[in-house]
């Protein structure tokens, strides 16, 4: 290996290992000075307000002091920082290496990690991920060149590009990666066990997924990716990206992640602190729209049989009756032939400006009255909340960046809720349109205006084995030809008629730190199966658990967006994977869930 690669890192962990003592004693001293300052402060705290200009001098002295506070908590908030990210880089200071040269100048080193670190000059010793310069990096582009910074194009020459392994002080691994055949870290990376929860993928971001991670020209990004081709990864990393582009404005409580159930926030839980991000909001729809339903007083416990699809449309239409409830003045600010929404926005803002708005909003309209005028049976409290909300011009301004996972499986009243209360955000919408295992998927760009709307594909598969992969695409519809391994083939699934369950647990040979998943059509099969095992996890929806090394036992509901070691699908020619609509779809999604073994179960 080279000799200069090896002592370049061996100095930048000596200074990192230097810096976490210093840094941590020079943050104790900080906190010691703020608690002098702050006693000190106390204890003549007495205003002097005799004089004219003894008052002058006091509020002098208070300001004096405040300005001295607030110098000492940005001095710890930047020692802070300097030490949570010297931490970060002790295990792998960086993963890899651009020799880049701007114009005539010199060719130099850039260094890529996790976070990006300064010495004590202010030089760069390491480059965060996120930085413009790193973009050349994913962008896998080698001479002259260009990258974004700012909103200028920079020139460059990018001389090389390589990538490294590293364990604290050690440089196990350094691959030049233009002359590497394939990307042998990628595949090292992706041979590993899994189980606990989705680990982040800085050092091995592919191209396709960089562009989406850096996507910057559009405030929706729509991205429809096969199983396994990195959709909810890219989504987390996104999040770091645009925290770290809006380092200035934004912080992780400005995010929201919207995820399928409570096992799932599980699974994700860890990838943004790994990255050096605290955790970001994330929540189910459901509970979601219950505490939006909470702040117009709707008591919201489901959303079946809502019209907002049709609300959608009528709204949009003259309705020349005054809506009972509201006084015809402020109903006819606007002309009878206006459409409803219009004259209704319009009389709310009548009824802000003349000081009459309702104390409760749920209570204000008739809602059984209005049902009617539209001849719709009932409007339910979720109904109620999307003409609240577009009655209102409700947006919530406190989520600067929305992201939604497995996109594929909300209907369109969720769109047209979120696109109303969201559209003042930056919205990321990731799914694979031949995961849905129920109903049909709407065509989610109709939602968005256009212009503002990027839609962009992933369709290299990481996940699985070559053979796993190949297996599951006969079932991925119109993705079947698209679909592309990266791993090596590994093992042929395999189909069994029947598995003896009672001998099953003790019969299993299952390596060290390795999970299988048992993954059944339903909640009820999972349930009944773990009667013959004594140690294996149950995983359900509202579970807090999520997957484990040994045997878990799922359903196909569940197992959707996890992945294991090893899979067994029960059931397989049973008339739910073998449903007309819906089988195929099924079978696409539980045979995408294993990374190095599969077994099809006929029976159940
Ligand atoms: N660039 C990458 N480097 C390393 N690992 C990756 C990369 N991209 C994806 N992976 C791995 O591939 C697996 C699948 O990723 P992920 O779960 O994000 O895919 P997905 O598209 O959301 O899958 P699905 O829709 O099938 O649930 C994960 O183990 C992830 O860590």
């Amino acid at each position: 290996m080279h000799q200069s690669a090896v002592q370049h890192l061996q100095q930048l962990y000596q200074q990192l290992s230097q810096d976490i003592p210093i840094l941590t004693q020079q943050l104790a001293e900080l906190g010691q000075t703020a608690r002098d300052v702050k006693r000190d402060l106390s204890s003549d705290g007495h205003l002097d307000l005799g004089t004219y200009t003894e008052t002058l001098d006091t509020f002098a002295s208070i300001e004096a002091n405040n300005r001295q506070i607030d110098t000492l908590n940005a001095r710890a908030q930047t020692a802070a920082t300097r030490l949570a990210h010297a931490k970060l880089l002790l295990p792998q200071a960086y993963f890899a290496k651009v020799n880049l040269a701007y114009d005539s100048d010199e060719a130099e080193d850039f260094y890529l990690g996790k976070v990006g670190y300064l010495d004590a000059a202010g030089n760069d010793l390491v480059y965060d991920w996120r930085a413009p310069v790193a973009d050349v990096y994913y962008a896998n582009r080698i001479g002259a060149t260009s990258y974004q910074a700012n909103g200028r194009k920079i020139p460059v020459t990018v001389n090389q590009r390589q990538q490294f392994v590293i364990d604290h002080d050690r440089l196990i691994q350094a691959v030049d990666s233009q002359m590497a055949i394939g990307d042998p870290l990628l595949l090292a990376v992706l041979a590993a066990n899994r189980s606990g929860g989705l680990q982040e993928i800085t050092a091995t971001i592919q191209t396709e997924q960089n562009a989406i991670i850096r996507e910057q020209g559009h405030a929706v990004v729509l991205v429809d990716g096969v199983a396994g081709s990195g959709k909810t990864s890219v989504l987390l990393q996104r999040v770091a990206y645009q925290l770290y582009q809006h380092r200035h404005d934004w912080t992780p409580a400005d995010m929201l992640i919207i995820t399928p159930n409570v096992a799932f926030s599980r699974y994700i839980r860890g990838v943004l602190p790994a990255l050096g991000e605290a955790e970001p909001l994330s929540t189910t729809y459901l509970n979601l729209i219950q505490a939006l339903g909470r702040r117009f007083g709707l008591a919201i416990s489901s959303l079946a049989d809502n019209h907002l699809s049709v609300l959608a449309d009528l709204i949009q239409a003259p309705h020349p009756a005054v809506p009972k409830g509201l006084t015809p003045q402020a109903y006819n600010q606007t002309k009878p032939t206006d459409s409803f929404i219009k004259r209704m926005q319009h009389a709310w803002r009548w009824l802000q400006a003349t000081d009459q708005t309702p104390s409760d909003a749920s209570q204000w309209l008739d809602w059984s009255a209005l049902a009617k005028s539209w001849s719709l049976a009932t409007l339910t409290p979720y109904d109620q909340l999307y003409l609240l909300v577009q009655i209102t011009a409700y947006t919530q301004t406190t989520t600067a960046a929305l992201f939604v996972d497995e996109a594929q499986d909300y209907d369109a009243d969720v769109w047209l809720l979120l696109a109303a209360v969201f559209k003042k955000s930056q919205l990321t919408l990731v799914g694979d349109h031949r995961q849905r295992l129920m109903g049909s998927a709407p065509q989610l760009s109709a939602f968005f205006d256009q212009h503002q709307t990027i839609n962009l594909k992933l369709t290299t598969s990481y996940r699985a084995t070559g053979a796993i992969t190949s297996y599951f695409s006969q079932f991925a519809g119109d993705w079947t030809t698209a679909i592309q391994a990266v791993q090596p083939q590994g093992i042929t699934p395999n189909h069994v008629p029947a598995i003896d369950w009672a001998s099953f647990q003790t019969a299993t040979n299952l390596p060290a730190g390795q999970s299988l998943a048992i993954i059944t059509p339903t909640d009820a099969e999972a349930i009944q199966l773990a009667k013959h095992f004594s140690n294996a996890h149950l995983l359900t929806a509202t579970d807090r658990q999520t997957v484990q090394t040994g045997i878990n036992l799922l359903s196909l509901s569940v197992a959707k967006g996890l992945e294991f070691d090893q899979v067994i699908v029960t059931g397989w020619e049973s008339a739910f994977y073998q449903d007309s609509r819906f089988g195929q779809n099924r079978r696409y999604v539980a045979a995408s869930r294993g990374t190095k073994a599969l077994t099809l179960v006929e029976s159940l």
